[in-house]
């Protein structure tokens, strides 16, 4: 089934050019190296995803083609000589909903978020992903939920009605509540929907801190090398009982408690000590 004629063999010229230029990248600068790798990571998910379609169509949009998105990019952390590292996987509550709560540094969380992502569990996406070629599409096939961030009224009402599908199709949530990625460390402040969903829902929320990429990607200074990064499940923090009012506390208490531990298995980007703790680190400066 020829999906676009021509754009398919378009997108293999381009990905032959850049395996060819490989070489070269030894002999590159830092900053060269950064941006071919990034888009080299585009690039590779932009074709993965070519090749996921036709398999996810077979069941039309569906939370279980999740499933088959997570199995095409848990190589990429091997091409990239990321090891990841996870630790509490058995807080994860068995076979219930609940609402994955996650910091988001970069669309390098896709590697951390595919090596822990529970079955049945979408993410919330913004609406430009969906425009985003054919990962739009495979990412539509595989019922993540897009939200405009720009609208709140609509937003909110897409969270209300994911509130009611968590319990009635048995489906997870994952939610980066900073709504944007943090390039700079720390969390920032987050946004409030992930909490009134899972209260609606009167489901537990379980928090995921992905260690610091310092180590080795910086978007600012243009770094991208190998390296290392923990996902570290924390204990289910449940909702039973709770109402909208005592969202603000919840989403505060679950920060606080995220970025605690963000800092115990964060490293700074010079393989030095927890960048965030010393006085005036990057952390501390935005606290
Ligand atoms: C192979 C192919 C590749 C495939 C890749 C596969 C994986 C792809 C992975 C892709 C990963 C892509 C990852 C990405 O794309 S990350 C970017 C998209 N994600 C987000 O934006 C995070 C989710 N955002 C939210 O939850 C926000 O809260 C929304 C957007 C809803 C509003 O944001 P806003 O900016 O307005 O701020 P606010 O939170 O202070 O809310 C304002 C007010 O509204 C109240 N309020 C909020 N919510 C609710 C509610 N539900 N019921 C009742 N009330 C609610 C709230 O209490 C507050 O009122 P008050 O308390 O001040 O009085
Ligand atoms: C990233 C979608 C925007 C259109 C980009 C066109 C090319 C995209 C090519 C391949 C897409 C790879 C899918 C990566 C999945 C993770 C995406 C991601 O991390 O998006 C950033 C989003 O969390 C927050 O966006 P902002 O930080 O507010 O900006």
């Amino acid at each position: 089934m020829e999906l676009w004629p021509g754009a398919g063999t378009l997108l293999l010229l381009l990905l032959l050019l850049l395996l060819l230029l490989l070489p070269t990248l030894w002999f590159c600068s830092p900053s060269a190296k950064y941006f071919f790798k990034m888009a080299f990571y585009n690039g590779w998910i932009l074709f993965l995803a070519v090749l996921a379609i036709p398999v996810c169509a077979v069941r039309g949009r569906n939370v279980e083609n999740m499933k088959i998105l997570r199995l095409m990019l848990l190589h990429i952390k091997y091409l990239y000589g990321i090891r990841v590292e996870v630790r509490g996987a058995h807080h994860f509550p068995p076979s219930q909903p609940y609402v994955v709560v996650s910091n988001h540094q970069s669309s390098l969380d896709l590697l951390g978020m595919m090596e822990v992502l529970p079955g049945r569990c979408v993410p919330i996406a913004k609406r430009e992903l969906l425009w985003a070629g054919s990962a739009g599409l495979a990412c539509w096939l595989a019922g993540v939920i897009f939200i405009d961030r720009k609208r709140t009224g609509d937003a909110i009402s897409v969270m209300s009605e994911v509130a009611q599908t968590l319990l009635t199709q048995d489906v997870r949530v994952w939610v980066f509540p900073e709504g944007t990625r943090n390039h700079n460390g720390s969390m920032l402040p987050f946004k409030r929907g992930a909490f009134h969903l899972a209260v609606q829902a009167q489901v537990p929320i379980v928090p995921i801190v992905m260690s610091s990429y310092q180590d080795f990607y910086c978007k600012k200074e243009r770094r991208f090398t190998s390296g290392r990064c923990q996902v570290r499940v924390l204990p289910p923090v449940p909702t039973e009982g709770l109402t909208p009012d005592d969202v603000p506390a919840l989403a505060d208490r679950v920060r606080h408690s995220m970025l605690t531990v963000f800092r115990e298995i964060s490293t700074d980007g010079r393989g030095g000590g927890d960048y965030l703790k010393k006085p005036g680190g990057v952390g501390e400066a935005r606290l």
